[in-house]
Order: structure tokens, then sequence, then C-alpha cells
């Protein structure tokens, strides 16, 4: 499936606790995303990269709301025109507070008839209440469902919340007390890593698929890069161990694309100050390429 693909880069790292994913889009563009995506067969329009503003209004829950906010309003925006056009968006990341911007676009061009598959080693379904560290990359999942923050949900684009029913989290395997209690009286599927250990992966993303697809216009992935082990991806700023082999996000990548029913996704949370030689880099930019259809074979 070739399609006119829109690279949307993100210059965002308010979201985190630490400093550098904003460096994330140069480090998967570096990894041979053009050249790759180009190599399948696909029109690439490198659309460069959104800035966040340098000051803002912070609160100790909600550490530097007003830059993620208003990062989230330029994403909404930019993804929106990438839309209007016809052309698929990809989001290069920054931290992983940017999916707030662009699922919201998506959702908001399809009324809100979209499926969402999380691949991440956390939930991301926060809010001011449930968070222990303030940090706003840990919120936008329940954001994206309208479950807030409220500065998350609405950044004057008028919200229309994705159905969690159509809501998967895959890969799990760091979610906090409150925020699994959040997830589970909202009704969001979590596949964690013990069920893939289990099932596995290729079992696993089937269902994903099935929840998010059936039914809906189409299924927006958002991939954060510590859903993968760290031994395979030191360059992201909340590691936690014995995560996704690269095989295992090569598998889900491949069936998604296989399913066709991919109408966008974002590849967050890759921070080239803390990785070797741009391993994570590279491994994302490949896993970009999978989910729009590189064939190994
Ligand atoms: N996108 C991420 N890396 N999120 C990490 C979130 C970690 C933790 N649950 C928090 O809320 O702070
Ligand atoms: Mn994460
Ligand atoms: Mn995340």
């Amino acid at each position: 499936m070739l399609r006119k693909l829109d690279l949307i880069g993100v210059q965002s790292d308010w979201g985190a606790s630490q400093r550098g994913a904003s460096m994330g889009p140069a480090a998967i563009r570096f990894g041979g995303l053009v050249e790759g995506l180009e190599r399948q067969g696909h029109h690439v329009r490198d659309r460069g990269d959104i800035l966040a503003p340098r000051t803002g209004a912070s609160r100790e829950k909600l550490l530097h709301y007003e830059q993620v906010s208003e990062v989230n309003r330029r994403v909404y925006l930019s993804v929106t025109e990438t839309l209007e056009e016809g052309r698929f968006p990809v989001i290069l990341g920054g931290d992983h507070s940017i999916a707030a911007g662009s699922i919201a676009a998506v959702s908001k061009r399809h009324s809100g008839n979209i499926g969402v598959i999380w691949i991440d080693a956390h939930g991301d379904w926060n809010s001011e209440e449930s968070t222990c560290t303030g940090n706003m990359h840990g919120m936008p999942f329940s954001a994206v469902c309208g479950y807030g923050p409220d500065c998350m949900v609405e950044f004057g684009q008028g919200a229309a919340p994705v159905n969690v029913a159509h809501c998967v989290q895959v890969g799990g395997r760091d979610i906090d007390d409150l925020e699994r209690q959040r997830m589970a009286q909202a009704g969001v599927t979590v596949f964690p890593i013990n069920m893939i250990d289990k099932l596995g992966m290729g079992a696993v993303i089937e269902r994903a698929i099935q929840i998010a697809g059936e039914g809906t216009d189409g299924i927006h992935l958002s991939f954060d890069v510590d859903a993968i082990t760290p031994e395979a991806v030191p360059g992201t700023g909340v590691i936690v161990y014995n995560g996704l082999t690269p095989r295992e996000a090569f598998l889900a990548a491949e069936a998604i694309a296989e399913s066709r029913k991919l109408i966008s996704m974002d590849m967050v949370e890759v921070n080239p100050f803390l990785d070797t030689a741009n391993k994570s880099g590279i491994l994302a930019s490949e896993l970009i390429q999978s989910a729009l259809g590189k064939s190994v074979y």
C-alpha cells in the first residue's frame, strides 16, 4: 500500500522528566527514514519540525502544562492540514505528550470514530490527581479519550474524544497503581508484557487490531520506543527493563501494516542524548518503515 506521507517532527521534551527527546526527530531522520520510505515507493514530504515555546506556566502535578498545551495546539493544526490534503501523517517525537495533539486531529477528522493502539512500557493514563511525577508524557492516552487532564483534552480545537472501547495498550510493564485503576474503570484493553509472553505477540497484536480496527474508520498507532527492552533501545528517558524484543516490535508493526487499517502514527520518546551511536533512532526509523509496509522478503 503506497501512500503520500507527511513527516512532522515535534521538538518537544517539556512533557518528559529530562531534556533531549526534542532532538528525537533528527535522530529518527538520521536513521535513514526518508530514504527508506522512498525506497518502498512512498511519496514523502518532510514538513520539518514544530518547535516548543521556551517558557510557560507550570504546576507541581502538571509540569510545564502551558508549553505542553501550546505544542499540542501546534501539532493539532499541522496534522489537520496534512489530513485535509489527503496525506498520511507520521509524527516524530518528541516526548509522548505530543500524541494528545496528533490523535486529537485524527479523531476530530473522523468524529471520534478511530481506534488507537498504544505500544508502550507505560499506560500514559494519568491525570493531575493520579500522577506520581507530574510529567505530562504520562497522561496523553487518558487525554485523547477525554479523561483529562483538561488542558490536554482541549487546547482550542473542540475535542472529539476516542471511544475507549477501541483503545488498546500493548506491552505495559510499569503502570502506576492509581493509573491502573483509572484504566480499568474507563475500560481500556491492556495487553501487558506477561500476556505477550504467554500468548505471543502474533496473537496479541491480532486481537489489538480487531479491537481498534473493527467498526472504526481506521487505527492510529502511537509507538513509544521504551516499549522495547533497553538493551536494544538505550536512548529513551524512562527505561523499564525486560521489555519487548526488537523482533516482537517488528512483528507488531508488520501485522498492523498488513491489516491495511493504519491511518496515522506517532513514533516518540527517542532521546539521542541518552543513546549509543543512534541505535534507538535507527530502530525507530526501521519500525516506522515496517508499519508502513516494508517487507523483509
Ligand atoms: N511516555 C512516557 N515515557 N511515559 C512515562 C510515564 C511514567 C509514569 N507513569 C509517570 O506518569 O510519570
Ligand atoms: Mn513509555
Ligand atoms: Mn509513552
